[in-house]
């Protein structure tokens, strides 16, 4: 009988899936997820791995895990698993892509809207009591209609994106490494200066790698328009923090919305939670239900199929292990 561990609390019905196939299905279901070592210790016979961004799945965690075919992360990035050490040892690592690139892409566009029309710091003045008389020249925000959406990351997410953009009548660039062949009204931006340089709001939607880390840092900000807004609800190492929080306060760009941050959750004492021109979410643009429970039985039809010696239908490394899959020895 295969063995599932999964590292957070589910839906019951994707639980009752997970039983109904006769593995033993451990859920890890502690409010805190488990630390680096409780993982590895709840992985030494293992044979698939229902993940969360919660944890590092590394080096460490796969050799504590000899019969650990299969890694479904629940989610659709996966930069918290160490891809290099699963190819390696012939895992299958699978994701959620697709199904939450709508419910991404509202949460992306509510936080531009948001910043753009102050719903982020009016109401708290409102609730201050310090609504002052009708003033025309009081509580100005920016107008999203006609602005310019500078999209970087133009994949399922930024796609969305740009379709939600063209219904307020914005003008969109968009930025990937590769122009794409259905570019949803957007116009096409040779590298990351450019596009920079000419949105009003940018959002980032590429995937965190070694070369996205810290993308967007001090440089990036000064070519960005002081009324720009960034908003970012990738991984919060695609944005250098530090950096951030010195654009937003000397004026190199006008504020932030960020779903994402480094680390998660970030401390109450951070310097960025001081200011007003900065909104953030606690990483849940996926996190209406219908999205989740989708996600939920997306990872479910993954791990079973590995942990069956099938391939997982939304696999990533297929190509990359196809000689040395364990899900096939
Ligand atoms: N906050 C949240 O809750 C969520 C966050 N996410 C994040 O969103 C990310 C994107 O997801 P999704 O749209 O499905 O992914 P996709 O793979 O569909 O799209 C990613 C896009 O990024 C582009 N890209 C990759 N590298 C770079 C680079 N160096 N510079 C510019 N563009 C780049 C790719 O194009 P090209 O290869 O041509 O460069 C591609 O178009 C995920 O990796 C995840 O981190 C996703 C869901 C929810
Ligand atoms: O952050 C969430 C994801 O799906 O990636």
């Amino acid at each position: 009988m295969p063995k599932i561990l999964v590292t957070r609390r589910t839906f019951p019905e994707a639980a009752e899936v997970l039983r109904a196939s006769g593995a033993e299905v451990v859920i890890w279901e502690d409010a805190d997820a488990p630390s680096h070592e409780d993982l590895i210790a709840a992985v030494a016979d293992i044979d698939g791995l229902y993940a969360h961004i919660t944890n590092q799945v590394n080096a460490e965690v796969m050799d504590a895990a000899p019969n650990l075919k299969v890694i479904a992360e629940f989610g659709v990035g996966y930069d918290n698993i160490e891809i290099a050490a699963a190819n390696e040892r012939g895992i299958a690592v699978c994701n959620t892509p697709g199904i939450l690139s709508e419910s991404t892409a509202d949460e992306a566009f509510a936080l531009l809207a948001s910043m753009a029309r102050r719903t982020n710091d009016l109401p708290a003045m409102v609730k201050r009591g310090e609504w002052g008389d009708f003033d025309p020249l009081g509580y100005l925000a920016t107008d999203i209609h006609h602005k310019t959406l500078g999209i970087v990351g133009m994949g399922s997410i930024g796609s969305e994106m740009a379709k939600r953009a063209a219904g307020f009548n914005m003008n969109v660039l968009y930025y990937n490494r590769n122009r794409r062949d259905e570019e949803f009204g957007a116009t096409y931006v040779d590298s990351l200066e450019k596009i920079l340089e000419r949105s009003d709001y940018v959002s980032l939607h590429n995937p965190l790698t070694p070369e996205t880390t810290n993308m967007m840092s001090t440089d990036q900000f000064k070519l960005m328009k002081k009324s720009a807004i960034l908003i970012n609800t990738t991984r919060g190492p695609v944005v250098d923090q530090d950096a951030l929080y010195e654009a937003l306060v000397s004026g190199d760009i006008a504020g932030a919305a960020l779903d994402v941050t480094v680390p998660e959750p970030i401390p109450a004492d951070h310097p960025l939670l001081t200011l007003d021109n900065c909104l953030i979410m606690p990483h849940v643009a996926s996190a209406t239900g219908d999205t989740r429970m989708k996600m939920a039985m997306m990872s479910v039809e993954n791990v079973l199929a590995g942990v069956a010696g099938d391939w997982p239908p939304y696999c990533v490394n297929q190509t990359e292990i196809a000689g040395n899959a364990r899900i096939k020895s």
